[in-house]
């Protein structure tokens, strides 16, 4: 994954190719047309893009333009974008690289819509990489991160496929334009429950990359007196810095255990629907939005905590926080967008929260929520145990949820409709998501450090971790615990003062916890987080190579300053 995320060089890239592209055919196309396409796209004999999100539409996929209707006569549907707006618009690699694209559009048969669809479109030539007659392609010019990769826009002007280019795996069209419905209209999003899936674990790389250069920076540097006449301290040991850093590593370790969860579950339910059993589906999409949703905004803030903590070397491109930061600020939009998958997410509590009131036991991940009691037992809580722990947000979630369905009842019980009710709780179902999503990662955080085969001296570590990420979650979100006195104001400060304790006990392990993400320097690209700790020589010799210092005396002084100066000196 890594390898295939690098790109080919400057203004051309392939890692939609790899991650977008290649899965859709392996997840939407019949066996007949793997055989034609996958493992060309396997070997890199044909390069593609994953063509979806229009100028116009990017979340709202039932919304898409671009057309896909279908010709009897011919046997052959022509892809055509009717509006400025049904302009491609995104998809990497669409601008300079791809010569293939699975294009997503609305598909229609017999006069007939029947909604979005993919379809396997040739738009360059294989001889000369020109694009295709009726094809007109482009970047989309210079974005906030990602540079190397040539995001585009394509058009297409009545371009003729063979009806053999829809991927067929689900829904199919018959020559003589009957549509055959597929399971569930859903499984054409498919690759996207994948993508998202994915998303866990690159988050979960990111912020381990960048806790990775912080930590090893906070050892190398050194910096004020913590007690008069005595040395400077490493920076680590501020306290302060300790509470920045500990929880995005302890962060990094809870993305990265929910992503062997997401992978395990992928695999599960893709299985099972494989056989025609599509119970799991909503639950899988459901988890997979709201996963991807919260870890990706979590990393890319915690990257810029990180960023912080580095200081002026932080805000260097030296230190590579920033190309972190850019790189995980796309994945909170990227895959869809992150407000708009914790709804997703919030959709299913609703739908989940109505069963278990009409009496449905409730399986899964949302299991607890006809489990929690809603009558709070307050009472001295061991705050450094971990059962408590999971079960303090696990009520926490149960509550959230449980309020703003019964607000949204309590709205559609006043005359509004669903939908006008819905939007008008929307900021209330979001936070229950993430309550939800939340309290699902810190337990699955606790049973892994639990089960996990490890030495039971690592498997200490990894329980003050847990704890630690447990106890900077509850503090910082004190109000929602209080609330219904599920924990009392001295729970929170008994959380508090275990926080403080976690600090210290991580503080002897940090670099090791750092050094065991096992990431190489040419994977970290990064002066300040280098392996060696040798920042201060390496940050002076990558100054030096700075484009400016080409020259001693850069031609801008002779085009502009010298000029300037001169005419301000010849007025004194
Ligand atoms: C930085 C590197 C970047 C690399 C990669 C980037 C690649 C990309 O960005 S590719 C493009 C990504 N684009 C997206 O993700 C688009 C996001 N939008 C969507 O997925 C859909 O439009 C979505 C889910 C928001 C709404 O779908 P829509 O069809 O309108 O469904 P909606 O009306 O909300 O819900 C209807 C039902 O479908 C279900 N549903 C929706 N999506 C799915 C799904 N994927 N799987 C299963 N069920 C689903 C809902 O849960 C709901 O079920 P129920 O009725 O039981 O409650
Ligand atoms: C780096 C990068 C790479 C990408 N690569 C690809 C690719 O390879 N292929 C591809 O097809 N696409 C790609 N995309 C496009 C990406 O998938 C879309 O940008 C994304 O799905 C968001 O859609 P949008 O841009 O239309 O945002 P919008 O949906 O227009 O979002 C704008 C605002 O509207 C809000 N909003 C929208 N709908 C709702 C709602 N129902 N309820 C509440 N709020 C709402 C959102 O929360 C957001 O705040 C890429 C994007 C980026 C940044």
């Amino acid at each position: 994954m890594a390898a295939a995320l690098q790109t080919l060089g400057g203004g051309i890239g392939i890692t939609l190719h790899w991650i977008a592209f290649t899965p859709t055919i392996e997840q939407q196309a019949t066996e007949e047309q793997k055989k034609k396409w996958l493992k060309l796209a396997q070997d890199v004999a044909i390069v593609g893009a994953y063509a979806q999100t229009e100028m116009g539409h990017g979340t709202f996929v039932r919304g898409l333009e671009t057309t896909a209707t279908y010709d009897p006569s011919t046997q052959e549907f022509v892809i055509n974008s009717p509006t400025l707006t049904s302009t491609k618009w995104w998809p990497g690699g669409l601008g300079k690289t791809a010569n293939h694209a699975t294009v997503m559009a609305q598909l229609y048969t017999r006069g007939k819509c029947y909604g979005p669809h993919n379809f396997m479109v040739q738009i360059r030539s294989l001889e000369n990489h020109q694009p295709c007659p009726g094809v007109t392609l482009g970047d989309i010019g210079p974005k906030m991160e990602s540079n190397g990769n040539d995001n585009g826009f394509a058009r297409f002007d009545h371009v003729r496929i063979p009806r053999e280019n829809m991927l067929m795996k689900f829904a199919r069209v018959e020559a003589d334009g009957t549509y055959v419905q597929p399971p569930s209209s859903k499984l054409a999003y498919s690759n996207m429950v994948y993508l998202r899936g994915t998303f866990v674990m690159s988050a979960a790389q990111a912020l381990a990359s960048a806790t990775t250069i912080a930590v090893r920076y906070s050892c190398v540097r050194r910096q004020s007196e913590m007690k008069p006449g005595e040395p400077e301290p490493q920076i680590l040991e501020y306290q302060t810095q300790q509470y920045k850093l500990f929880p995005q590593l302890a962060a990094a370790y809870a993305f990265w255990f929910a992503s062997w969860f997401m992978t395990q579950q992928h695999g599960s339910i893709t299985g099972s629907m494989e056989k025609g059993d599509m119970s799991g589906l909503a639950e899988l999409h459901a988890l997979s939005a709201g996963l991807k949703s919260y870890t990706t905004a979590v990393t890319a803030r915690g990257i810029d905590v990180c960023r912080m903590a580095c200081g002026g070397h932080g805000y260097s491109h030296a230190s590579g926080l920033p190309a972190l930061f850019g790189g995980a600020a796309a994945l909170c939009t990227a895959e869809g967008e992150n407000t708009v998958m914790m709804l997703q997410t919030a959709r299913y509590l609703v739908k989940c929260f109505a069963q278990s009131q009409a009496g449905k036991r409730l399986t899964g991940t949302v299991a607890y929520l006809s489990a929690v009691q809603p009558s709070p037992v307050a009472g001295n809580r061991n705050m450094s145990d971990l059962g408590t722990l999971v079960a303090a947000f696990q009520h926490r979630a149960a509550r959230m949820v449980r309020h703003a369905a019964m607000q949204m009842q309590g709205e559609m019980q006043k005359g509004k409709a669903r939908e006008d009710a819905w939007n008008s709780c929307s900021v209330l179902l979001i936070k229950a998501a993430e309550a939800h999503v939340h309290s699902f990662v810190v337990r699955n955080f606790a049973e892994t450090v639990q089960t996990v085969e490890v030495d039971e001296s690592v498997r200490a570590v990894l329980t003050s971790l847990c704890q630690l990420y447990s106890l900077y979650g509850i503090t910082e979100h004190a109000g929602d615990f209080l609330k219904d006195g599920y924990l009392t104001g001295r729970d929170i400060d008994a959380a508090s003062s275990h926080l403080s304790a976690m600090l210290a006990r991580v503080r002897p392990d940090a670099v090791a916890l750092v050094d065991a993400f096992d990431l190489h320097d040419k994977i970290l690209r990064s002066v300040l987080g280098r392996y060696d700790g040798r920042v201060y020589e390496h940050l002076y010799e990558w100054a030096k190579k700075s484009p400016l210092n080409k020259s001693e005396v850069h031609e801008s002084y002779y085009k502009y300053l010298q000029p300037f100066l001169k005419s301000n000196r010849a007025k004194l």
